[in-house]
């Protein structure tokens, strides 16, 4: 067995597998044994009897590699599998472990596929940190047996495909931390440094990184941010303020990134995350400057970074998110904090009215807000739980100024402004 694989079947038997169904994860364990009739776990029970299933999951030791190339291999399999594959995301990871998180796909097939698939996986099996496991079902149709493929050897342990109960939270938080969300400075440099063989402009962005900003500094004038998803009045209501309040305009990412931001738009979450976690040092060493001299208003931050991430990570409703008061909704201890966050909220039909009227939308993200109603409830659910500077949140839908007016009278509150 290839070495990277060995850790995988480190308790191999205890591990959960999820395939993610009608975009919430469905829950499944293997056994040695089975001890009595047990229930078919829901992801085979919907199969049909010329049905065969198998899973891939990533198993390279170098993260940013790994991530990559899951990325990459949703679009082949795609492009390479039959057509009615269902190529569903998956992961296996080990009930409250941290890091124990191994993502994948899983997808069925028909037998007179067979030819077909069995090339496609060796091909992949040869060239990459794949773990390639078959799924095939007992005569009556009662059972499911998980075993290893492997194109070199036939004869491979077979595991019963049994029911698991669903963790408290989505498996996706269990590696969160640093892939997802990062927590300093130096963590999201060192993935964009890792990453500067495969993308040559993270050479470019990282020559824009400050000088270290002390973040606890106190900034002379005060610091408002104002959060909240696309179309919510953001753009309105800053440039209001700053007029105003003759205050200095900043956002995240700052504007010294936009050529590079499409680029990275298009990179797996570790990446992409990196970016715009390093967009936020940025910013808030544009912050230290223009506070000595003016009250500051930002144009997202550090709440729109981790909320979407986190809201991205996983799937399913709100109840999915890591748990209220989590790690992973701490403010970075190295980045500046500002003085008074608003949250901007509106209801979904006003949002989308906005939207239309404002024309294209612009990343595949917040069309997915559009479309997605528990990815949107689960963004703003996230950004309530950040844990950090104070944040307030203001409903969005009276007309401009009377919002205007309201943020205005809550940062005179706040600031002493
Ligand atoms: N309070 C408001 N009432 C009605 N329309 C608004 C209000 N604030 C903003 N808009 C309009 O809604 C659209 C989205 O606003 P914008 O400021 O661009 O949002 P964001 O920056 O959060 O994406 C724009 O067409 C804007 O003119
Ligand atoms: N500080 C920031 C700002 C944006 N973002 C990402 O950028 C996307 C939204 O940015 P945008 O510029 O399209 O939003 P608007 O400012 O136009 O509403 C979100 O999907 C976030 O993933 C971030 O991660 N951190």
């Amino acid at each position: 067995m290839a070495r990277h694989l060995k850790p995988l079947f480190q308790r191999w038997s205890s591990r959960v597998f999820s395939v993610e169904l009608d975009g919430a994860p469905l829950y499944f364990g293997i056994r040695e044994k089975l001890r009595g009739a047990t229930v078919l776990p829901a992801v085979f029970s919907r199969l049909q009897k010329e049905d065969r299933c198998y899973s891939l999951l990533v198993c390279s030791r170098d993260r940013i590699r790994g991530d990559r190339f899951h990325w990459e291999l949703r679009d082949k399999l795609l492009k390479d599998l039959p057509p009615g594959s269902d190529v569903a995301t998956m992961s296996s990871f080990l009930p409250d472990e941290k890091g124990s998180l191994v993502k994948g796909y899983f997808f069925k097939s028909r037998a007179e596929n067979s030819p077909l698939i069995e090339g496609i996986l060796s091909d992949l099996e040869h060239t990459d940190p794949v773990l390639v496991c078959s799924y095939s079902q007992s005569e009556d149709g009662q059972q499911w047996t998980q075993s290893l493929w492997s194109h070199a050897e036939k004869k491979q342990m077979k595991f019963y495909v049994v029911p698991s109960e669903a963790p408290k939270h989505h498996p996706s938080a269990l590696n969160m931390i640093n892939s997802d969300v990062f927590y300093s400075l130096d963590e999201a440099c060192d993935v964009l440094k890792k990453c500067g063989d495969i993308i040559p402009e993270t050479q470019s962005v990282l020559r824009m990184l400050p000088s270290r900003v002390d973040a606890r500094r106190k900034p002379d004038f005060p610091v408002i941010v104002i959060e909240g998803l696309d179309a919510t009045g953001k753009t309105t209501l800053t440039e209001s303020l700053r007029d105003s309040l003759g205050a200095t305009l900043l956002r995240s990412p700052p504007q010294c990134l936009s050529t590079w931001r499409a680029r990275f738009d298009r990179e797996p979450p570790i990446i992409r995350r990196a970016f715009y976690a390093v967009g936020n040092y940025i910013t808030a060493e544009q912050i230290c400057q223009e506070s000595a001299k003016s009250p500051v208003i930002v144009d997202r931050f550090w709440h729109s970074t981790a909320a979407y991430a986190i809201a991205t990570a996983v799937t399913g409703p709100v109840s999915n998110l890591p748990h209220d008061g989590s790690e992973v909704y701490c403010w970075p201890s190295d980045l500046l904090q500002p003085s008074l966050v608003v949250l901007l909220t509106l209801d979904p039909e006003e949002r989308t009215r906005r939207l239309r009227n404002r024309g294209l939308m612009k990343t595949d993200e917040e069309q997915e807000l559009d479309h997605n109603k528990l990815f949107r409830d689960r963004v703003e659910e996230a950004y309530r739980r950040i844990i950090g500077p104070l944040c307030i949140t203001v409903d969005a839908s009276p007309s401009a100024d009377l919002v205007l007016q309201q943020v205005l009278l809550l940062i005179r509150a706040k600031c002493h402004l």
